[in-house]
């Protein structure tokens, strides 16, 4: 029965995610009745949320009710806030603030926002480094021109590949081209880690970490190692877009990330010719998107060829059309996103104490019954 019961929880998708509590290693306990009618299902979470947990316990209910087990939920989590000493984990504490960009689908330009955004970082005086976590699509080293470069190891360290003034590490550089990652989640956690820890960052002011679309394990591991300053999603128009990217703006909430704002990418198309602007894809969406979650559009990026040719050639937009309407954007985004970092330092937001597996301060586990 206990194996029919942890199949079944294959199917209890972790409450803002996509994938299962089976996925994450969630599930700590199951415990059967003699008759076999009933369980108690132990999870550790890393969310303080009471909403979580209570989404949780429900899920689970009712698909347990579906092979006949009136089931029971015991739900483990951090301590709150207010009940820890300290501000959690940095694994990277010579970086004084960390950008997350993200993106509810891929495809919607989310590394060339990283990459340009980075680099008008850059160009506001901010030391910037950039890291790669699509380990499954790495573009970035490509849309820096250093998609051919490899690695140098000195001491037990590697040093980050350097270009237009920012830093940065992509596993495009370290695995044969074009060789397709068949990687388990276990393997990604630990190359997201190595990325933190055996690369020679130096000091930093910011980096800027590019994220695998999508919600999942890298968020995650990211948001437990290095307390995220500032989330930033990136959307197309289309409302469709616009749906995936809520679960973007949900994560960042329970990973207790400050949203910096949304960049709206593929903003309408620029007529070379006549100069009128077509919103091909719509518009309006990523503002009830951005004002759904209290926060602002950071920029409005049009569609524009250079941009494409800029990414395959290795020469970001920023950086070969400095005055364009889209590097403007950038420019315009990297601003305000240095006043949200400002004031997210001021106010004391960025912290990941609350999303930390599984221990309080004194090391014991804090459980909390969830029941119905
Ligand atoms: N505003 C734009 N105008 C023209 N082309 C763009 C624009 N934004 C992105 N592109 C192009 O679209 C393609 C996809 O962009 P990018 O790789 O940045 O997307 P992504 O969201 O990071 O994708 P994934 O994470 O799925 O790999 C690239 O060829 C890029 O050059």
């Amino acid at each position: 029965m206990k194996e029919k019961i942890l199949e079944k929880l294959k199917e209890v998708i972790y409450p803002g995610f996509k994938k299962s509590v089976i996925d994450f290693g969630f599930v700590k306990e199951v415990e059967v009745s003699e008759d076999n009618k009933k369980a108690i299902i132990t999870y550790q979470i890393p969310s303080t949320d009471d909403v979580v947990a209570q989404k949780l316990n429900d899920a689970t209910i009712d698909k347990l009710k579906e092979i006949g087990i009136e089931a029971t939920t015991q739900i483990i989590r951090p301590k709150k806030p207010r009940e820890t000493s300290s501000r959690g984990v940095n694994k990277m504490p010579n970086v004084k603030s960390f950008v997350m960009v993200s993106s509810g689908k891929g495809g919607v330009g989310k590394s060339t926002t990283a990459v340009n955004l980075a680099l008008s970082l850059a160009k506001e005086g901010k030391k910037v480094g950039i890291l790669d976590g699509d380990i499954y699509g790495p573009n970035v080293a490509r849309m820096l021109g250093m998609a051919d470069k490899k690695p140098e190891v000195i001491g037990n360290k590697v040093k980050p590949f350097e270009n237009y003034g920012v830093k940065f590490i992509s596993m495009a550089n370290l695995l044969p081209e074009g060789k397709a990652l068949m990687w388990r989640g276990a393997m990604l956690v630990k190359a997201l880690q190595q990325f933190m820890e055996d690369v020679d960052w130096g000091e930093l002011d910011i980096l800027v970490i590019d994220m695998p679309p999508g919600t999942g394990d890298a968020q995650m591991t990211m948001a437990q190692q290095v307390p995220v300053t500032a989330g930033v999603a990136v959307t197309t128009p289309q409302t469709v877009a616009v749906d995936d990217a809520k679960r973007s703006m949900d994560m960042f909430k329970q990973l207790h990330i400050p949203i910096a704002g949304v960049i709206e990418n593929m903003s309408g198309f620029i007529c070379p010719n006549c100069n009128s602007k077509y919103d091909i894809f719509g518009s309006g969406a990523a503002e009830k998107l951005a004002s759904e979650y209290d926060t602002k559009i950071l920029a409005k990026i049009p569609i524009e060829p250079a941009i494409r040719e800029g990414g395959d050639k290795g020469e970001p937009i920023v950086v070969s059309r400095p005055n364009s309407e889209s590097a403007k954007e950038f420019q315009k985004a990297a601003k305000e996103l240095l006043k949200f970092i400002d004031y997210v330092h001021s106010q004391d937001l960025a912290g990941n104490e609350m999303i930390q597996p599984i221990y309080g301060v004194n090391g014991t586990p804090s459980a909390c019954s969830v029941n119905r």
